[in-house]
């Protein structure tokens, strides 16, 4: 199951620096272990926000919540989710 996902952080302004460096290269670990293994298809940054536009690939929504709300930086996230399906006018047979 394809799903649309729209992180917006918003870090505490009095959150001090090294942590907020921390949790932002944790975050990065998890992101990029989610990407070798398929689940997390794209990520994109939203020119001038500090924003992703993701492209998740998850089993079900309890799965796609699970690993959003384990998210380091899910605290400090608002998060969209847009459920997919195929365009029948797709000619891609990458993206079911
Ligand atoms: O920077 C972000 O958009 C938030 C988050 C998503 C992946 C990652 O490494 O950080």
């Amino acid at each position: 199951m394809l799903f649309k996902v729209e992180m917006t952080v918003r870090l505490p302004a009095t959150m001090p620096a090294a942590e907020a460096d921390a949790l932002k290269k944790t975050e990065r670990e998890v992101a990029q272990g989610l990407m070798r293994d398929g689940t997390w298809r794209h990520l994109w940054r939203v020119a001038g926000r500090y924003a992703n536009v993701s492209i998740f690939d998850v089993d079900s929504v309890e799965q796609l919540h699970q690993l959003l709300s384990g998210l380091p930086l899910f605290p400090y996230m608002d998060v969209e989710v847009v459920p997919l399906c195929r365009h029948p006018s797709s000619i891609r047979d990458d993206d079911r």
